[in-house]
């Protein structure tokens, strides 16, 4: 069943006519992982912020999202933050930052449950560990005490994903999670998004520039390049055998470097 459908949706900067997106076509299935892939500037992330209604107002939207039977384009206030909070949850590239500073982690995932999902504090207390249990973090009763300066990028988005499983949203987001983090890090991350589709039916789309990091992940490819789709379709084929001259130049660096780090690796431990 398909849980969005984007049709021909193109963003437009209004202040110099500019097309920054052209023309979109996606599916999301119930219980998939999209990944959408591309250089920086693709174009990528203002898809779906265009979807989400985060754009700037001097953008222009048009063509169609269908989430759920419901037209997202045009659809104001409310009604579409009821929708963002609740239904479909979005991941930042930077957790340090979503986190206010000046609040425990626990105060902002209790926070967060009561007003989303009128739950009563203790509720949301006890929702805030075992959500934090089942992303493996360890002795979660002393990890809510932290504030976010205390925790590692890594944990931090760790327990950003532990918020979205916890909402249980029909879509969740993932715009890059795990580019501000170091390669281990960026490893286990990527680890507990497996996870969370293994654990809940929650349907994921998953932004990266790196195609390495999508491949564990997707079950279908949407690949941009300046704005514009240049290959979609499942990913393990694309994978396989990628119609577009660009797709095939991502899948080839990405073998590149896999080669490299693998002889680098080899030489380590040579020596
Ligand atoms: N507020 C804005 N007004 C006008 N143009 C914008 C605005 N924000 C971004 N852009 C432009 O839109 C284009 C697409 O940006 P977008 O952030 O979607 O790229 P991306 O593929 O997600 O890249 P990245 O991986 O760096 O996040 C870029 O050329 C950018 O300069």
């Amino acid at each position: 069943m398909n849980l969005l459908e984007v049709k021909d949706l193109t963003i437009t900067d209004s202040k110099n006519g500019e097309i920054i997106v052209e023309n979109n076509n996606f599916i999301l299935k119930k219980n998939s992982c999209l990944g959408i892939v591309g250089e920086s500037g693709s174009g990528k992330s203002m898809t779906v912020k265009a979807i989400l209604g985060l754009t700037n107002p001097w953008l222009k939207i048009t063509g169609s999202a269908v989430f759920d039977g419901q037209e997202l384009v045009g659809l104001k206030g409310n009604t579409l933050r009821k929708i963002r909070g609740r239904r479909i949850c979005m991941i930042p590239q930077d957790a340090m930052t979503s986190f206010d500073p000046l609040y425990t982690i626990g105060y902002q995932m209790i926070e967060t449950f009561v007003e989303n999902l009128g739950l009563s504090k203790e509720q949301s207390k006890e929702l805030a560990i075992s959500s934090l249990e089942k992303m493996l973090i360890r002795e979660p009763e002393q990890v809510i005490l932290k504030y976010p300066h205390q925790l590692s990028g890594g944990m931090l988005q760790r327990c950003m994903i532990a918020i979205a499983l916890a909402m249980e949203p029909d879509i969740i987001i993932a715009d890059e999670p795990t580019t501000a983090l170091d390669s281990i890090n960026q490893k286990e991350v990527v680890e507990e998004f497996v996870r969370l589709r293994e654990l809940t039916k929650t349907s994921l789309i998953f932004i990266s520039h790196d195609l390495g990091v999508v491949q564990h992940l997707a079950t279908d490819l949407l690949v941009m390049k300046d704005g514009i789709c240049v290959e979609s379709g499942p990913a393990e084929k694309i994978f396989r055998n990628p119609s577009d001259e660009y797709t095939k130049y991502l899948i080839d660096t990405r073998i590149h470097l896999t080669e490299s780090f693998i002889q680098s690796m080899k030489k380590e431990e040579v020596m």
